[in-house]
């Protein structure tokens, strides 16, 4: 039948390619769309000569009632089809296999690489060639072993140019990365082919193959064949994400990133050496993956969804908020905290105002007043809010009242919100503020203030969830941010007695007000994340329904699912499948 080639496609490759499609088709940037197209070229390109001389060789046959019957050189329309799904298939494997992974951190390998990836590198390139030689000596015996040669002397020399430029990034990467897409594909494409074997849709005359056969009807020369030309997909595919992971990482190289690099940044990145990495910037960039991976695996799983240099910055700014804030929270008086955030006030005048730099966390903060609160100021503001709760004694009465008003800052819902809008609002400021640098510099003044507002808003969504969330373990430090204007609505009650007995139907109800406000202001705030720009969307809408999700299960669990034994004692936590579902949910914008 003339179309059982084509048959072979329409069952197996292209449903196959447009599953992948629909699973990645969210996380899937502009330049990963590059980095395929530039993948298919270059893969069309060298097997285009290669596959003619095959069939002009009579190596390779096709019944001619198997295929639709337009050629290029002779190689069958479907045949030319297969160099380009194959290709797109793998690629596409490899960037889900990857998303996880933030590549800068891989570049490491090029300082001082471990012996083993020293040694590792050097054996792949021997064996490269050793196979490129076996493959040469095969095709010049000619007979039996001619097919295995043809491919071993064709495809081993692109995967050694891959593996020498690329070959200890490819080893640093971990297995699930590299291995992983190589292998998914080729199992795959192996049992295709026996099928198609089995049906005589192709054949491999006689007098040009061993005659063995991994399993079925899969002679080993089409196993060989798909496990070269997948490795050859993903060491190109790695090859590329190294030297973005060079553009990205390096803003003292490569000062403004477009949203898709330029041909000429991936040749300056690779004419780069690795001498001028600043590996200072690396072990800064891990730590702060680090302090994301241990603090909050709602944000740590909706920052791999992101990419390029707003999956960075992103990074760097929790790492920021998070430390600035566990100052804040670890330390013991009020004198020490506003000690801290005077330091990192000094910081961001050092960054952003270009002061003398001087041992940032040493000197004392400059007499000069700060310049006007930014968000960051008012960030830094907030937790100087939380130094509030730090017990202060004294013996005096009216001093006592007067500290204890001190001890409890949240005295009205409007306190809340100020301080909300400070530590929260603030942050998702400069959330939208990051994307709209990255994504979409040109918008509107006016769209980027809806942005921040709404952004701003959402902030303080979260953070009335998160007060919401650890009651428990805000008393258990003595805080108390439900406003004690709401406690005396509930028969009296005052800050001292949630810290004394932070459970019970007075705080359930207290808990449920809270979350009611926080969904308020999420149903306010959320249309306007339709208006985020370009590839920060998805992931920024992940990040925050998987946050937004706590407050679901604590509407759903109460006080239930508030007592908790275990690493997240007395915390609501989302169980891993729920905030995985949610994240995917929110990339696909549902
Ligand atoms: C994907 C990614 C890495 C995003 C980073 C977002 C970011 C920079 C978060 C910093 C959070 C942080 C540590 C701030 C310090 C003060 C604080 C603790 C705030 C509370 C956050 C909880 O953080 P975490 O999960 O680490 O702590 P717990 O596990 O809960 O103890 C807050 C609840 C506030 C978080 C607020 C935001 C992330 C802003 C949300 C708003 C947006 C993303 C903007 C949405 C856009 C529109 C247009 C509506």
């Amino acid at each position: 039948m003339a179309y059982e080639y084509a048959l072979v496609h329409a069952k197996f490759t292209i449903p196959f390619a447009l599953l992948l499609t629909l699973i990645a088709y969210p996380i899937l940037t502009r330049i990963h769309l590059v980095q395929i197209s530039c993948l298919i070229f270059v893969a069309f390109s060298a097997t285009l000569p290669w596959d003619a001389y095959l069939i002009a060789s009579n190596v390779w046959t096709y019944p001619h009632d198997a295929i639709l019957g337009p050629r290029l050189l002779g190689i069958p329309l479907e045949e030319l089809f297969f160099f380009v799904i194959q290709t797109y298939i793998t690629s596409l494997v490899y960037i889900l296999c990857n998303k996880p992974l933030l590549h800068s951190l891989y570049l490491v390998s090029q300082k001082s690489p471990k012996r083993w990836i020293r040694m590792g590198k050097l054996a792949g390139q021997i064996l490269l060639a050793s196979i490129t030689l076996l493959g040469a000596h095969l095709v010049q015996r000619g007979g039996p072993g001619t097919y295995l040669g043809l491919i071993l002397a064709w495809a081993p020399p692109f995967a050694l140019l891959t593996w020498t430029v690329a070959g200890r990034f490819i080893l640093s990467l971990p297995w699930f990365a590299t291995a992983l897409p190589i292998l998914l594909p080729t199992v795959y494409l192996w049992l295709v082919d026996e099928l198609a074997l089995g049906r005589g849709t192709w054949s491999i005359e006689s007098g040009t193959k061993l005659g063995l056969r991994l399993f079925g009807a899969l002679e080993i020369e089409e196993a060989a064949f798909f496990l070269a030309t997948n490795t050859l997909i993903v060491f190109g595919m790695a090859t590329f994400d190294q030297y973005l992971a060079v553009i990205y990482s390096f803003p003292h190289i490569f000062p403004e990133v477009p949203r898709t690099p330029t041909p000429l940044m991936l040749v300056e990145s690779r004419l780069l050496g690795s001498s001028a990495y600043d590996f200072d910037r690396l072990d800064g960039l891990r730590d702060a993956v680090k302090v994301l991976q241990q603090k909050s695996r709602s944000f740590y799983l909706a920052s791999s969804l992101f990419s390029g240099r707003l999956r960075i910055n992103l990074t760097l700014l929790y790492s920021f908020c998070r430390i600035a804030d566990d100052l804040a929270d670890s330390t013991p008086t009020k004198s020490d905290v506003l000690a801290w955030t005077a330091k990192l006030t000094h910081l961001l005048d050092l960054f952003y105002h270009g002061l003398p730099s001087v041992c940032l966390l040493d000197a004392p903060p400059p007499a000069r007043p700060s310049p006007p609160l930014g968000p960051l100021r008012l960030l830094i503001k907030g937790f100087e809010t939380d130094a509030q709760f730090a017990p202060q004694g004294s013996d005096n009465i009216k001093q006592k009242q007067q500290q204890q008003q001190q001890q409890f800052p949240i005295a009205t819902e409007q306190d809340l919100l100020d301080y909300a809008e400070c530590v929260a609002g603030t942050v998702g400021e400069l959330c939208v503020a990051l994307i709209v640098h990255h994504c979409d510099p040109h918008m509107s003044a006016a769209r980027r203030q809806h942005l921040c507002a709404a952004a701003c808003r959402m902030g303080i969504a979260l953070q009335y969830v998160n007060v919401a969330r650890d009651i428990v373990v805000d008393a258990a430090i003595g805080r108390v941010y439900l406003p004690t204007a709401w406690l005396a609505e509930e028969g009296g009650m005052t800050p001292a007695d949630v810290i004394a007995r932070p459970e019970g139907p007075a705080i359930d109800r207290l808990r449920r007000r809270l979350l009611d406000r926080a969904f308020e202001m999420y149903d306010e705030a959320r249309p306007s994340m339709e208006g985020i720009p370009g590839e920060g969307r998805g992931p920024m809408v992940a990040a925050v329904e998987t946050y937004m999700e706590i407050g679901r299960v604590l509407r759903e669990g109460g006080e239930r699912v508030v007592r908790r034994e275990g690493k997240n004692r007395d915390r609501a936590t989302v169980p891993g499948g729920r905030r995985v579902w949610t994240a995917v949910r929110g990339l696909y914008g549902q």
